[in-house]
């Protein structure tokens, strides 16, 4: 035997898909004595909460850490703060970093870049990995780690065969479908493309909904002279569906926010909003009163006491609790909603006290009890497991299927089982992003 063979460097997985670990634990884990001595020195830790620690910074002192200081991180897209985030920590040498859900919103070369530069890290420095999805997990993790008992504790790293050969070959896996106790509780069908069912009627119908609900004839956009959008003519029609993608800082929220009036690049340019030309006098409350709008933040925003049945109803009157007490109609067809996600034993429990698929499936149904001519579903299965994922896919096809609503679904990941009509990429270039149609 080698006497001075050298030790492999462990590197290590902690499954997070059924509980996230919150800060504290995060933090924790980063102070652990046995981690400091495997490692052989003090690590980072590379998460979202990082990440709003720097914004903090810049919002309230004024201080740029990440970016140097004629540029600021709040303007960057969630993908460009991950990429600054990253090479600021790789400055520092850690000996070990902490990835909370590193892929979570990075477009596949992002994912890429960010693999390989894990990959070279590998050798100096060790590295922990929670993650969600096993398609996520790093090829050279050798050890799991678990949170049991207020400790963090080794075990043995199981991978499904399928994962090893996907790594060991390069190839993109195809996502194991497998079914959990919480999913078996939930009326929809836990299968990919499940036949589209009725799904409860609107209350009241919307009057004058044109044909043309989005319009964008040649529209450009730019930051302080640097185009983002080049040109772009685009029209989202009655019903049609749509599933706007392209890779960090295409400019996806921008087109966003220019329609539904969080952005007033949108003003002056031919850009048409339920055939409204932008900035033309139309309030932003008569916009969004036609769009059921999602986006994970969301979740996080209603932490109050609202019930499941008070969260959907309030989305009747866009509000956020009730300032009225509602109808038989309205809570039957709150209840309706309730029962299509599979949450009825829920219904009278407090919003905050749900999983984070639970909160989406409501916040999904809360959106859609209008029947608005238009929803938006930004990054809806982001930082989801598989199953979780697919959950929203099943609702998301339903809606799809069974309503007049138009659907514009952003997303980096292609999820398994949703299939939209129209595609529109935006692909980079130097004069801006451009607009590539597809059909599926
Ligand atoms: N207020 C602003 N000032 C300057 N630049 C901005 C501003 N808002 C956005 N940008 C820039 O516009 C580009 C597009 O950003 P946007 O957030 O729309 O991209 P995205 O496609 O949504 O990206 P991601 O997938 O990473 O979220 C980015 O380069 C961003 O830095």
């Amino acid at each position: 035997m080698e006497l001075n063979a050298k030790k492999e460097r462990k590197h290590y997985a902690c499954d997070v898909s059924e509980q996230a670990l919150s800060f504290s634990k995060l933090k924790e884990l980063s102070d652990s004595k046995w981690l400091v001595e495997e490692a052989g020195g003090a690590g980072l830790l590379f998460s979202n909460h990082m990440l709003d620690y720097y914004l903090d910074e810049e919002y309230r002192h004024g201080k740029t850490v990440l970016t140097s200081e004629n540029d600021d991180l709040k303007s960057k897209s969630s993908g460009e703060r991950k990429k600054l985030l990253l090479d600021y920590q790789l400055k520092q040498q850690p000996s070990f970093l902490i990835l909370d859900n590193p892929f979570d919103a990075l477009d596949v070369e992002k994912v890429a870049w960010f693999r390989k530069k894990l990959q070279e890290l590998a050798t100096t420095t060790t590295l922990i990995q929670l993650y969600r999805r096993e398609e996520d997990l790093l090829p050279f993790i050798n050890t799991g780690l678990v949170y049991e008992e207020k400790a963090f504790r080794e075990t043995e790293l199981k991978r499904s065969k399928v994962e090893l050969e996907a790594n060991s070959q390069g190839i993109k896996r195809k996502q194991l479908l497998t079914s959990r106790p919480f999913v078996q509780h939930l009326n929809l069908d836990y299968r990919v493309n499940s036949v589209v069912s009725k799904i409860p009627q609107p209350l009241e119908y919307y009057e004058h909904v044109p044909e043309s609900l989005i319009k964008f004839d040649k529209v450009s956009v730019s930051f302080d002279g640097k185009p983002i959008i080049d040109t772009i003519s685009w029209e989202v029609k009655k019903g049609e569906t749509w599933h706007l993608k392209g890779p960090n800082g295409s400019g996806k929220t921008t087109l966003l926010s220019m329609i539904t009036g969080d952005n007033t690049k949108g003003y002056g340019k031919e850009l048409y909003v339920f055939g409204r030309k932008k900035g033309s006098g139309e309030s932003v409350w008569e916009i969004k009163q036609k769009i059921g709008y999602f986006t994970i933040t969301m979740t996080e925003r209603f932490d109050g006491m609202h019930t499941v049945l008070e969260m959907v109803i309030s989305g009747l009157h866009d509000s956020v609790g009730l300032y009225q007490k509602p109808t038989t109609l309205e809570i039957t067809r709150a209840e309706e909603w309730i029962e299509l996600i599979g949450l009825t034993n829920l219904k009278l429990k407090a919003f905050r006290t749900l999983d984070e698929v639970q909160k989406r499936l409501v916040l999904i149904a809360r959106a859609m009890i209008k029947h608005p001519p238009l929803l938006i579903l930004d990054e809806p299965t982001s930082s989801l497991n598989t199953q979780g994922a697919q959950l929203l896919v099943n609702l998301i096809n339903k809606i799809a299927g069974a309503s007049e609503t138009a659907i514009l679904y952003v997303s980096h990941r292609k999820e398994d089982g949703l299939n939209f009509e129209n595609v529109l990429e935006l692909e980079p270039s130097q004069t801006g992003s451009r607009a590539v149609f597809k059909q599926n």
